[in-house]
């Protein structure tokens, strides 16, 4: 069937001509909505995160509604949607880093491997060992690159081997070869894309299950986001990986299931909603919803 432009078809099809190829470190690289066919991302897998009817106050304030949402393993799920609806809230919701904000409530589940993140006797600490989070601006403490690295094992009392895991950590973040000569210098010295990558290096330390990521690229050049992107390819295949991100090609690129999020406006209240969850590629290029469509397309947000 020919659709014609007033339908939106032609602006998906502008998208989608951005979704092929991408170029990273020389080499010509499919993204994974493409790498991966949509029966790879599609495969039903072990889920790692249930949502359940979660909603999020702040007060007063509703930031989200109603989220049902299932994360698999080892794939990259990427929370896409304008402004302030509520992306970064319902991420950090799956590790509990909410529960210190002032007025913060949480309704229904979070279901992590089957249990209740926020059920009784539930030790946060824990939660956040095995569900790691690096944030939008790096983050590295004042200490040397090593001593960043190795700062949450120690902490767990996780001393043997400690040279050796800060080895590791630093090769899965891809930061290793830029660094091994100088682990003693302040961790402040490094490049902004280099101290993304050691705040990566950070949370794999203590080998979590999870990495989320809220907008881990959005400080940093082209080069230094192509580096945080290429970097998520190899970690999922150890880790799951939950992304927010502003930037739409990047859920295309590094996506294997992608969540859009809007803002359902009624009178003053605004309220985040979950509004359509697929395979990225569903998301881009066949949205089953028309406010999915008007954001991937570029007529809103
Ligand atoms: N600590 C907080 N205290 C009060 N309200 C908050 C807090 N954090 C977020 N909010 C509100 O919750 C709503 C959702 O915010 P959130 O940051 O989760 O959205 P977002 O989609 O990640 O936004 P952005 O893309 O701009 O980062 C907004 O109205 C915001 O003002």
């Amino acid at each position: 069937m020919t659709r014609s432009s007033t339908d939106g078809s032609a602006d998906l099809e502008a998208v989608t001509a951005v979704l092929p190829r991408i170029r990273i470190g020389g080499e010509r690289r499919a993204p994974a909505a493409a790498a991966a066919s949509p029966s790879v991302a599609a495969v039903p897998r072990e889920v790692v995160f249930q949502a359940r009817g979660v909603g999020v106050s702040y007060g007063e304030k509703r930031a989200i509604a109603g989220v049902d949402l299932d994360i698999p393993r080892n794939l990259v799920t990427a929370i896409i949607g304008p402004s302030g609806c509520g992306k970064s809230t319902f991420l950090r919701s799956l590790n509990r880093m909410n529960d210190t904000v002032p007025g913060f409530r949480l309704d229904g589940q979070v279901l992590y491997h089957g249990h209740d993140v926020y059920g009784p006797g539930v030790d946060r600490v824990e939660v956040r060992r095995r569900i790691g989070m690096v944030f939008q601006k790096p983050n590295p403490f004042p200490k040397s690159i090593y001593d960043n690295v190795a700062w949450a094992p120690r902490n767990l009392g996780l001393r043997e081997g400690l040279d050796a895991r800060v080895e590791r950590a630093l090769r899965g973040a891809a930061l290793w070869d830029e660094v091994k000569d100088r682990l003693k210098d302040s961790a402040l010295g490094l490049s902004g894309g280099q101290q993304q990558r050691l705040c990566i290096a950070r949370a794999i330390a203590i080998e979590p299950d999870v990495l989320l990521l809220d907008e881990p690229a959005s400080a940093l050049d082209p080069i230094a986001t192509l580096a945080i992107e290429e970097l998520m390819h190899t970690l999922k295949q150890r880790y799951t990986i939950v992304i927010v991100t502003h930037n739409m090609q990047q859920a295309a690129r590094v996506a294997d299931r992608t969540a859009f999020f809007s803002l359902d406006v009624s009178g003053s209240d605004r309220v985040g909603t979950l509004v359509e969850y697929d395979t990225t590629e569903m998301i881009f290029t066949r949205p089953a919803d028309t406010r999915t469509r008007d954001y991937v397309t570029g007529r809103f947000g």
